[in-house]
């Protein structure tokens, strides 16, 4: 429920204000407390972009909270083939977001708190910021056992996982983001986390997976709004400011000139998938042939997230050396990716009129798109 910022007065200097957008012009100087309206991971993320690249952050602070639909969120350094079960998501309707900072894989829903500290440079204290989260947790819940350790996790009772961090430094201002697990679908979090490729090789970050909590399972009277505003009053009462939370709407261009476009390259194939570092990819499956099995063995090196080179390795008696060729010709330079790989491959089915050859040709394209 919105309440109108001229009943601040009639509130107890710590008693959390939602106020909606028009807020962000009369803020305060010295700090801010903004919560986006939306749950679209590209928007929320081009709002980050946004305040990083807008916002006077020299001489003022602001807390971002916001939460998330269903999203698999990798690092920027990270290869999503290798994190995750782009399959399973596609079917689901989950989605993928690369961020800005680097780090590891998260597993967002709108149980998952996400909160974005900005500073500038020299007031950048992700301990610091951790420890304020504790402390509204604390507030809340005197008993409950939670600690940040040295990589900047928040664990509950000495070993589950309720938040993981990740940062980017800009050359003047930063930004610490952090997760906190309320209430996500554990299920669906270890499902999506599991990549079905083992054969991928890369020099892309590699997550630390840890065994994981939802605090909700520790205390189920909480919610995810109560977890906000205990932060949200905690950071006000912290840097002194006001405790009003400016309800902000990314989608809103007028507000926040540019952030379409913004959101827009973060949705793009070219920054979720090209975005990945080289990596090489080998696999063999089986192919039966009568009574017996024949072996077929498929490397691929993947650049920007286009296949660079390629190689098919089957018996040239089941497979003309020539059909193989061919096949690899084409995929050479397209996405890794089944929508382009299909269309390339089905392109190339209609070009074949022996039926058997065919049919032994359909079958290697098939395994090819099950690889991405
Ligand atoms: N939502 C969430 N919160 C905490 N931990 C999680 C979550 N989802 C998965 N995990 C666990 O963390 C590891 C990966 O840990 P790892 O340490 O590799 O990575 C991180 O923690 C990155 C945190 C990024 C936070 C950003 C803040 C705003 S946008 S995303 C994963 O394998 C799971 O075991």
């Amino acid at each position: 429920m919105l309440i109108q910022s001229s009943l601040k007065k009639c509130f107890p200097l710590y008693c959390v204000l939602k106020v909606p957008n028009a807020g962000l012009k009369c803020a305060s100087k010295k700090g801010l407390i903004l919560q986006s309206v939306s749950q679209d991971v590209y928007q929320n993320l081009a709002l980050e972009d946004w305040i990083h690249d807008n916002m006077d952050l020299e001489n003022r602070q602001v807390l971002f909270l916001w939460r998330n639909s269903s999203t698999v969120v990798i690092g920027r350094h990270q290869n999503p083939w290798q994190e995750c079960n782009l399959a399973f998501m596609r079917q689901k309707g989950i989605k993928l977001a690369r961020r800005r900072s680097g780090g590891g894989t998260v597993y967002h829903d709108p149980g998952n708190i996400n909160l974005t500290f900005f500073t500038n440079r020299k007031k950048y204290e992700r301990m610091e910021n951790l420890k304020l989260v504790v402390k509204a947790l604390k507030s809340l819940r005197p008993e409950i056992d939670v600690q940040a350790t040295d990589r900047y996790d928040l664990l509950l009772n000495g070993n589950v996982k309720i938040s993981g961090t990740a940062a980017k430094l800009g050359r003047t201002v930063a930004y610490h983001h952090c997760t906190l697990l309320c209430g996500v679908d554990k299920f669906v979090l270890s499902a999506v986390l599991k990549s079905p490729y083992s054969r991928i090789k890369s020099n892309a970050t590699p997550s630390v997976p840890a065994l994981v909590k939802n605090l909700f399972e520790e205390d189920p009277t909480l919610t995810c709004e109560m977890l906000m505003d205990a932060i949200a009053e905690e950071y006000a009462s912290h840097h002194q400011i006001s405790n009003h939370i400016v309800l902000i709407n990314p989608a809103d261009e007028t507000e926040f000139p540019g952030i379409h476009m913004k959101a827009r390259e973060l949705k793009s194939w070219d920054w979720l998938y090209g975005k990945t570092p080289k990596f090489s990819t080998s696999t063999s499956f089986n192919i039966g042939q009568e009574q017996s099995c024949l072996e077929v063995k498929i490397n691929m090196e993947v650049k920007s997230g286009k296949i660079e080179t390629c190689s098919i390795d089957v018996p040239q008696f089941w497979l003309p050396l020539a059909m193989c060729d061919e096949l690899k010709e084409h995929l050479i330079g397209s996405k890794f990716c089944p929508g382009e790989t299909t269309a390339v491959t089905t392109a190339l089915l209609r070009t074949c009129t022996d039926c058997k050859l065919h049919s032994k040709w359909s079958i290697l394209c098939e395994k090819i798109v099950t690889l991405m």
